[in-house]
């Protein structure tokens, strides 16, 4: 038993939960509600795991402190975009710890929606929908440990648990058949998922990184999945899943330079016609209007998109 190595090790604090409120002096205000899980890694706290040794263990308790001392003491535009609160927070631990090679910072926002009041914006009350999560997670790790000189950032955002539906304008058609296909053809139908969208931002170093426009992705992202899924002619005419989320990444692709890659998992959540010829009614294919859910099984197609390796920097 002890021989057995750590083959890799990461500890801190999940689901800290913290709210910052900035108040403007015409009493307008703005509000970012996150969990932040911010985790450390290097050599140093190996012995912590084998050999019961806490002496280069900065304690979970003083990570969370630290995500509130920064959400407080952080210039206010920092704190509210999600990409550049994590990026800080992990640069701040690798920069103040030696043996922290490694820090990754994963903070999760469900945004509070501005209340509207007859097309009017309310100074400061929120209402929170039930849309998708945001998260996105900075990894910032030293390229020469123990110094903080050269720092490389892994920064991925993304949404989950965008609902969507639409009752026609999707198909499948002409798959693969054999001795074990029951499934007909299925010229239109209707079609919904739950998107997870996830992105790579090109830029590995914290200044570069400062260029981009985090909100702006992530509205774009959205906004992209939503009118791929719905308005985007391409996805009517081979309309499979496969076909949708690669037309859904493509477009965030060709938007956003700052985007290196796209990753979709989008479930099918299918819906099938209710055979109601037991009844002397037709439900099947051109007729079908009412629909039995089915939430298990789900299809689930999945696949991460990139510009051809020409076309990268
Ligand atoms: O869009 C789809 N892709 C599939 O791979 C598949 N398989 C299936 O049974 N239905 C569907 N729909």
């Amino acid at each position: 038993m002890e021989s057995s190595i750590v083959k890799s090790q990461a500890y801190g604090k999940d689901r800290v939960r913290v709210v910052r409120v900035v108040r403007h002096a015409d009493g307008w205000q703005e509000i970012a509600d996150y969990w932040v899980c911010c985790l450390l890694s290097g050599d140093k706290f190996e012995s912590s795991f084998t050999k019961g040794d806490n002496r280069m263990v900065v304690a979970t308790d003083s990570q969370k402190n630290t995500v509130y001392y920064l959400a407080k003491t952080l210039p206010a535009a920092t704190v509210m975009v999600p990409e550049a609160f994590a990026a800080e927070i992990a640069s701040f631990m690798v920069n103040k710890y030696a043996h922290v090679t490694s820090c990754q910072v994963k903070v999760t926002t469900k945004p509070w929606e501005r209340m509207q009041f007859v097309g009017k914006a309310h100074p400061h009350s929120f209402l929170r929908e039930g849309k998708e999560t945001r998260w996105t997670e900075a990894v910032v790790t030293k390229t020469a440990p123990p110094s903080a000189s050269a720092l490389t950032v892994k920064l991925t955002s993304g949404f989950y648990d965008l609902e969507v539906l639409k009752t026609t304008n999707s198909s499948f058609t002409n798959f693969w058949r054999d001795e074990l296909t029951t499934l007909p053809d299925m010229p239109d139908r209707l079609l919904s998922t739950k998107v997870l969208c996830q992105w790579q931002y090109l830029a590995k170093t914290l200044d570069a990184l400062k260029a981009a426009d985090f909100n702006a992705v992530y509205a774009g992202a959205k906004r992209n999945t939503l009118d791929a899924f719905a308005n985007d002619p391409r996805a009517w005419v081979n309309a499979s899943v496969q076909t949708t989320l690669y037309i859904m990444a493509d477009r965030i692709l060709g938007e956003f330079a700052a985007v290196d890659d796209v990753y979709y998992a989008l479930p099918n959540i299918h819906y099938f016609p209710f055979d109601l010829t037991p009844f002397g009614l037709k439900n099947l294919q051109a007729d079908a209007e009412v629909y039995m859910p089915i939430a298990d099984p789900s299809g689930y197609i999945t696949a991460t998109v990139s510009r051809p390796p020409k076309a990268r920097l």
